[in-house]
C-alpha cells in the first residue's frame, strides 16, 4: 500500500535535496541522513545512510545519530548502500531490528530488497522511523528524514511538502499518486485522511496520563480527556451523534478499582462504528510479568497494551507505531470495505479462488449467472461451477499462469453455457500465487447477457419483486432429521384449494374437520394440514387450537365474568411515563439490539420489567421513527409507557417481554432488508412495521380467543368470536393513542397518511391471528416463490408489500423456536405456563378444555415444541429465510428442535425436567 514508484530526475537534484529535511525537531528524535543516486538513468534510487551515524540499539538494531544537519549527502561510509557507485544499490530497504542482529545482517538486510520501507531502531527508547522513498518529478528529487517526535510538520493527518520524505501515503501530496499511478500495475487506493481525534480515559490526570496527552498532541491528534466509563461513553455517543469519530482510545488499565478498562473496551467494541477504532490500553508494568489481564483486556478488544510510563518519549514513540501499525491500517481497510462494495455491485462477473481453486469470493453478478445463493458458492470447489475441464488453469505442481479462454458454466438447474474466462493469478503473500481472479464474460461480450438469464422471478426495480430472488432450493443444514421441506414443494400446492377429505384416514378426517371452520372462509390455503401426524396428540391439541376459530368450542358456559381484567380507560390516566435513566448497563446491552442474538431477558431484568420502554426507545432512535412521525420523543416516551403499561406483569408469556421481543426482531429483519437492499420498506412502514410489533397484542389476558369465546366474555361479545384478541389488540391500540394528546404519536400526520397508517397498522396486528397462518404463509411464498415474473403494476406491488409486511410480523411473533437455544427454552416455558393456568382455570370453571394435553402434570414440553416447529415454524421460517437470507434463523431452529428430540428420547418431559436440564443461568432467570 502505498508506494508509489517515483521518478528520480537526477542525482545532482537529489543529492542536493538530500538532507534538506534532515534537521532535528525534539530531544529524542533521530535524523537520518540520506542521499539519493541515480542507476543508469533507471527510476530506482538509493538511500544512504552513514555508517557514522550509526549504533547498536540495544534490541540488535541499528540507531542513527544525530545528524549535522548541514546538508551534507556525502556517500562516504554509507551502511546500506555502500559507495554509491550503484553496485549496492538499495531499491528500497526493510530493515527489522530483531533481524538486523549484527551490522553485517545489517548490511546484508539493506542491500538489494525491494520492499518500500526502511525502519531504524534507536537505542534506549525504541525509536521507529519510516522512511519512504523520495518522490517528486518536479526535479528537485525529494528525499529527507522522518522523526518520531517533535512538534514538526510530520503530522499525520496532514499533507506535507512535497520536499519532505513522506512517511505513509497520507504524508504525500496528492499530486504525488496522481502522478505515480499510471506507473504502478496495480493501483493503490488512498485511504481517507482524516484529522486524528484521541479519547483519553483516564481516572486522574496524573503524570503517566500527561505523558499520553502530550505524545498525542506532539503528533497532531486532538485530545479529548474524559474521567469515566459514563463520561466516555457519552462522548462517544454524542461523536457518534455528529458524524464525528474518535479514531484512537487510551484508556487507563492500571487499576480495575478506578476504571474497568476491560468493561469499557467491551462496550466500545461492541458500540455502533466501533470495529474499526483503536483501543490502547496502558496498562501497569508488572502486569507484562503474567499474561492474564492483558489476555483479558485484548479479549475484550483492546488492539494493543503498553506498558505506563512518564517518559514521554517513549510515549510518543509507541504511538507513533501505533499510528502506522494500527491506526493506517485501520483506515485502508475503510477504502477496502468501499471496493468490496464497488466490486459486489459490479455488472461484471468476478470471483475469486485460493490457490488450489476453492471460491473464495463472488460478487452479486456470479450470483445470477450461476442461479445460486452466496452460500451456495462460497468455500466450494471450482469444479463445483465448471462443466470444463480446470487443469488448463491449475494442474497439480504445475504454476498457475493466466489463463484466457472459452469454458462451460454449470447454472444450476440449467445446461452449461460457455463463457469467456480470464483468470489472473495474484500473489498476496510471498511470490506463490495465493488467490485467483476469474472474470467471466459472455464470448462476443454480450454486455447485458446476465440480464437475460433467467432468474427467479425477476421483476422491474423498485418493484417489490425485484427484491432479492431466491433459489428457493434451499440446502439441509443440519443433518439432526428435521425435514427441510422445499419451498417449491409449497409453491406448487394448488393454492386456494381448500382442503377436501380425499384419502384421508378417519382420524385425520376429525383433525381436518377442527380445521373446517376456517377454510370455509374465502381466501384460505392449507398447503401443509395433511402433514400433521394424527398419533401426535399434543401436536394436534396445540395445532388445532391454535389454527381453529372458537366455535368448534360451541358448548359455551354462561360466565359473566371478563378476561379483561382492567378496562382500559382507567389506565391511561393513572400511567406516567417511566423515568428512563441512562444507565450505562443498559446502554450497553442495547447496542446489540438489532442482533439476532439479543438478550430480551437480560433487558426486561435491567430494566425493572420495562423492556418495551427502552427497547422501543432504542428502535424509534435507530429507524428514525421521531422524525418519519414528525413527533418529539417525549410522546414516542409516553406512548411506549402506556402500552407497555396494558400488558399484563402477570402473565407468563403474553407480556410486554414479548412485545419487545417481537419489536427487536422486527427490527432485525429490517435491517436485514436494508442491508440487502431490498427497498421493499419506507420510512413510514418501518415506523408502522416497529408500532405494530409493540402493540400486537397488547392486553392480552394471558387466555386465548377460544377460552373467551367459550367463557362469553365481553370480547368474544364485541367481537363475534371472530378474530377476538387480534381486534381488541388493534382496537385498543388505536383507543389509547387517539384518546390522549400527550402520547398521540400520530397527530402530526396529515389525514391520508394517517389512514394508511392506521390500515397497516390494523392489518399488520390481525395478521399475527394463528387461525389464517396458512393463509398468509401460502400467499407469500406464492408471491415471493413462484418462478415466473410478476406484472409490475402499482395496485399489485402494494398488495405483495401487505404480504411480505404480514409475514414480517407473523415471523417475528413466533420466532421464540428460531432463537438461541436458552432464549427458546425459556419462552418454552413460559408459553406452556400460559397455557397450564388456561387448563387450569378450564378445569376450575368447568368450561371445555380447550387444549387437554396441555395439563401441568402430564404435558410434554419436548413434544409440544417438536410439534410446533414441525407444523407451524419450519416451513414459514424457510420461506422466510428465503427471503430474507437470514441463515441463523434456520441454524437455530434446527439446533432448537434436535434438542427438543434429544429431551424427547431421553424422556425429559415436565417443565420441572426441562428446566433441571438447564445450565445455572437459565434457571436464574427463570426463578424471577
Ligand atoms: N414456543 C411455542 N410453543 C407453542 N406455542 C407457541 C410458541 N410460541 C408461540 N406460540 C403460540 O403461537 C401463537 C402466536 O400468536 P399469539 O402470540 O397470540 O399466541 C402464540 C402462542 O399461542
Amino acid at each position: 500500500m502505498g508506494c508509489s514508484p517515483s521518478t528520480l530526475p537526477n542525482s545532482a537534484s537529489a543529492n542536493a535535496n538530500a538532507n534538506t529535511n534532515a534537521g532535528p525537531t525534539a530531544a529524542n528524535s533521530v535524523p537520518l541522513s540520506l542521499d539519493a543516486t541515480e542507476k543508469d538513468g533507471s527510476r530506482l534510487f538509493c538511500i544512504k545512510l552513514r555508517r557514522s551515524r550509526l549504533r547498536r540499539c540495544s534490541c540488535g538494531g541499528v540507531a542513527l545519530q544525530q545528524g549535522d544537519g548541514n546538508g551534507n549527502g556525502s556517500t562516504a561510509g554509507s551502511a546500506t548502500c555502500g559507495s554509491g557507485t550503484g553496485d549496492n544499490l538499495c531499491h528500497q530497504v526493510l530493515l527489522n531490528p530483531l533481524q538486523a542482529k549484527n551490522e553485517a545482517d545489517y548490511e546484508k538486510l539493506s542491500t538489494g530488497k525491494k520492499d518500500s520501507i526502511v525502519t531504524v531502531a534507536a537505542l534506549g527508547n525504541f525509536t521507529h522511523s519510516v522512511v519512504r522513498r523520495a518522490t517528486g518529478s518536479t526535479g528537485t528529487g525529494t528525499s529527507g528524514t522522518s522523526s518520531s517526535g517533535g512538534g514538526g510538520n510530520n503530522r499525520p493527518g496532514h499533507r506535507k511538502s512535497s520536499l519532505a520524505l513522506a512517511l505513509t501515503p497520507e504524508d504525500d501530496p496528492m499530486d504525488v499518486y496522481q502522478r505515480n499511478l499510471m506507473d504502478l500495475k496495480y493501483p493503490t487506493v488512498l485511504p481517507p485522511n482524516p484529522q486524528l481525534k484521541a479519547l483519553l480515559v483516564f481516572h486522574k490526570s496524573d503524570s503517566i496520563c500527561e505523558a499520553v496527552a502530550s505524545a498525542c498532541q506532539r503528533h497532531q491528534l486532538d485530545v479529548t480527556l474524559v474521567k469515566s466509563k459514563e463520561e466516555a461513553l457519552d462522548t462517544l455517543q454524542k461523536s457518534y451523534a455528529t458524524a464525528q469519530c474518535y479514531h484512537l482510545i487510551i484508556i487507563d488499565a492500571r487499576s480495575s478499582k478506578n476504571l474497568d478498562a476491560e468493561h469499557i473496551a467491551r462496550t466500545i467494541r461492541h458500540t455502533h462504528g466501533h470495529h474499526l477504532t483503536t483501543i490502547i490500553a496502558v496498562c501497569k508494568k508488572s502486569f507484562f510479568e503474567k499474561d492474564d489481564v492483558l489476555i483479558a483486556l485484548l479479549d475484550a478488544g483492546v488492539n494493543r497494551c503498553v506498558a505506563e510510563t512518564t517518559n514521554l518519549a517513549m510515549c510518543s514513540v509507541e504511538l507513533k507505531q501505533i499510528l502506522h501499525s494500527i491506526i493506517r491500517p485501520h483506515n485502508v481497510m475503510s477504502t477496502q470495505q468501499a471496493l468490496y462494495t464497488a466490486l459486489h455491485r459490479l455488472k461484471e462477473v468476478v470471483l475469486i479462488t485460493d490457490d488450489v481453486l476453492r471460491i473464495q469470493y463472488a460478487n452479486r453478478a456470479t450470483e445470477r449467472l450461476l442461479n445460486m445463493r452466496l452460500d451456495e458458492i462460497i468455500s466450494k470447489p471450482l469444479a463445483d461451477i465448471f462443466v470444463s475441464d480446470l487443469s488448463t488453469i491449475s494442474e497439480q505442481g504445475k504454476s498457475i499462469k493466466e489463463f484466457d479462454g472459452i469454458l462451460t458454466v454449470r447454472r444450476k438447474n440449467q445446461e452449461g453455457i460457455p463463457m469467456h474466462v480470464r483468470v489472473v493469478p495474484v500473489a498476496c503473500i510471498g511470490s506463490a500465487p495465493t488467490h485467483l481472479i476469474f472474470n467471466f464474460d459472455v464470448p462476443g461480450g454480450q454486455m447485458d447477457f446476465i440480464a437475460t438469464l433467467p432468474q427467479p422471478k425477476e421483476a422491474p426495480r423498485g418493484s417489490l419483486h425485484s427484491v432479492r430472488r431466491c433459489s428457493f432450493d434451499v440446502r439441509s443444514i443440519a443433518s439432526d432429521g428435521l425435514r427441510r421441506t422445499s419451498l417449491a414443494k409449497l409453491t406448487s400446492l394448488p393454492l386456494e384449494a381448500p382442503i377436501t377429505k380425499e384419502n384421508c384416514s378417519a382420524d385425520e378426517a376429525r383433525l381436518i374437520d377442527k380445521v373446517l371452520e376456517f377454510l370455509k372462509r374465502e381466501g384460505l390455503y392449507s398447503p401443509q394440514m395433511k402433514e400433521i401426524r394424527t398419533d401426535d396428540p399434543i401436536a394436534t391439541d396445540l395445532i388445532g387450537a391454535l389454527l381453529t376459530g372458537p366455535s368448534v368450542y360451541s358448548s359455551r358456559r354462561s360466565s359473566n365474568d371478563s378476561i379483561i381484567r382492567t378496562g382500559s380507560s382507567t389506565r391511561t390516566a393513572t400511567i406516567v411515563p417511566a423515568k428512563m435513566k441512562a444507565n450505562p448497563i443498559i446502554m450497553e446491552l442495547l447496542e446489540e439490539s438489532l442482533s439476532w442474538d439479543f438478550d430480551i431477558f437480560k433487558l426486561e431484568e435491567i430494566t425493572d420489567y420495562h423492556p418495551l420502554l427502552y427497547l422501543g426507545m432504542e428502535m424509534f432512535r435507530r429507524f428514525d421513527v421521531f422524525a418519519t412521525l414528525n413527533i418529539e420523543e417525549n410522546v414516542c416516551k409516553a406512548w411506549l409507557a402506556v402500552i407497555e403499561a396494558h400488558y399484563h406483569k402477570s402473565n407468563t408469556y403474553h407480556n410486554s417481554t414479548h412485545a419487545a421481543d417481537v419489536m427487536q426482531a422486527t427490527g432485525a429483519f429490517i435491517t436485514q432488508l436494508t442491508n440487502k437492499d431490498m427497498m421493499v420498506m419506507d420510512r413510514m412502514e418501518e415506523a408502522m412495521a416497529l408500532i405494530a410489533a409493540a402493540a400486537h397484542d397488547i392486553d392480552h389476558p394471558g387466555r386465548s380467543s377460544a377460552f373467551l369465546c367459550n367463557s362469553n366474555s365481553a370480547l368474544a361479545i364485541l367481537y363475534n368470536d371472530l378474530t377476538v384478541l387480534e381486534n381488541h389488540h388493534a382496537a385498543i391500540t388505536f383507543k389509547l393513542t387517539l384518546g390522549d394528546d400527550k402520547i398521540n404519536i400520530f397527530k402530526n400526520l396529515d389525514k391520508e397518511t394517517y389512514k394508511s397508517a392506521r390500515s397497516t397498522i390494523i392489518d399488520m396486528i390481525l395478521a399475527t391471528e394463528m387461525t389464517r397462518h396458512f393463509e398468509h404463509l401460502a400467499k407469500f411464498v406464492s408471491v415471493f416463490g413462484g418462478e415466473e415474473p410478476r406484472e409490475h403494476n402499482p395496485q399489485s406491488d402494494e398488495e405483495t408489500a401487505i404480504l411480505m409486511r404480514r409475514m414480517l410480523i407473523k415471523v417475528a411473533d413466533v420466532s421464540n423456536p428460531a432463537r438461541p437455544m436458552q432464549f427458546c427454552i425459556e419462552w418454552a416455558r413460559r408459553i406452556a405456563e400460559e397455557y397450564f393456568m388456561q387448563t387450569d382455570e378450564e378445569k376450575q370453571r368447568h368450561l371445555p378444555i380447550v387444549m387437554p394435553m396441555f395439563d401441568r402434570a402430564t404435558c410434554s414440553i419436548p413434544k409440544s415444541q417438536i410439534g410446533f416447529i414441525e407444523y407451524i415454524i419450519q416451513d414459514m421460517m424457510h420461506a422466510w429465510e428465503s427471503f430474507i437470507d437470514m441463515p441463523q434463523l434456520i441454524t437455530y431452529m434446527q439446533i432448537n428442535y434436535s434438542q427438543w428430540k434429544k429431551y424427547d428420547e431421553q424422556g425429559v418431559n415436565t417443565l420441572a425436567d426441562v428446566m433441571a436440564m438447564q445450565p445455572p443461568m437459565v434457571k436464574l432467570a427463570n426463578s424471577k
